[in-house]
């Protein structure tokens, strides 16, 4: 039996940046975590000891500092897409690099009624995602963009049913015409290029998201889901794949008829867990192959 190394990658996980652009009075604020992770040929470094390819991962950093100087004008996939192709381009062992990013909003603090120049309120808890994935030199070179957000926690309170569903013995759910429907949205698009107005698509995309989820009069979370990626794709042709992952928060309409009061799905009880996970992909049937867009930094864990 021989022990082999298997796949591997390295990187500086979760750089904390803040991006102040201060030309002007006016003050702008970008706020990201950026992950930085190098594939190549590392096995000296795994198997003896031997660091000479290895890029410290405190240079990995440093590298995604010195590049938010750019963020005062790109965006998370512009800043990505040029992080990537440095360590691809410029440094040899490097054979892809992968820079995931989250972008955290911040909206300007009101001030007797008007917007502050300098001070600003966290909005929300909703991030915009972002990776990017260089693979090879010159015109060898392959690149995948994916954009996203995460921590979109959006609930309606009618328009939503479940029933119909397979029963067995130890199925005891009753059936709903009417239901509270609730998640926190991880909704993830795989771009066909690496040229596109990527704020105005994310606006985009994520008003499409929040407009299905409210519109499609919903018969189970699972066609919701498929009806949101479906008007992406619709809407867009530079993304190939939705990818939604989408916890059903379950709101329980309380007894309250046990105290002789009347609950006309008026009063629930959110329960925190467990959670329905409920997880698709939605794509067009000639989308360009995924290559690595979808393995993601974690994917060791
Ligand atoms: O939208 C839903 N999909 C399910 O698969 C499911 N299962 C369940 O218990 N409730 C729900 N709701």
């Amino acid at each position: 039996m021989a022990i082999i190394l298997g796949d591997h990658q390295y990187g500086k996980a979760e750089n904390r940046i803040v991006r102040i652009v201060r030309d002007t009075p006016r003050h702008e604020i970008h706020d990201v975590n950026v992950s930085t992770a190098l594939r190549g040929d590392f096995a000296p470094a795994h198997l003896v000891g031997d660091q000479s390819n290895v890029l410290p991962t405190d240079s990995q950093k440093q590298t995604a500092y010195a590049y938010a100087k750019r963020l005062g004008t790109a965006s998370i996939e512009e800043y990505g897409l040029s992080l990537a192709r440095h360590f691809v381009d410029d440094v040899p062992p490097v054979a892809a690099a992968r820079i995931e990013i989250e972008d955290y909003a911040w909206e300007r603090a009101l001030v007797d009624g008007v917007e502050h120049d300098h001070t600003w309120v966290r909005k929300g808890q909703e991030v915009r995602t972002a990776s990017v994935t260089v693979e090879g030199r010159g015109d060898a070179q392959r690149t995948w963009i994916t954009g996203g957000l995460k921590d979109l926690v959006i609930l309606k309170s009618t328009g939503s049913e479940f029933h119909g569903f397979y029963e067995d013995e130890y199925t005891v759910l009753e059936p709903t015409t009417d239901r509270v429907m609730a998640t926190s949205l991880v909704a993830t698009w795989r771009f066909t290029t690496t040229e596109a107005d990527w704020n105005a698509v994310y606006a985009g995309v994520r008003s499409l998201l929040v407009r299905q989820f409210a519109v499609v009069h919903s018969l189970a979370l699972q066609q919701t889901l498929y009806e949101m990626g479906k008007a992406v794709l619709e809407a867009y042709d530079v993304i190939a794949e939705v990818r939604l992952s989408a916890p059903n928060k379950h709101h329980f309409r309380y007894d309250l008829e046990r105290f002789g009061i009347e609950n006309d799905n008026e009063v629930f009880h959110a329960d925190d867990r467990p959670y329905g996970l409920i997880q698709a992909s939605v794509t067009r049937d000639d989308a360009p192959d995924a290559g690595p867009a979808w393995r993601r930094q974690d994917a060791f864990a």
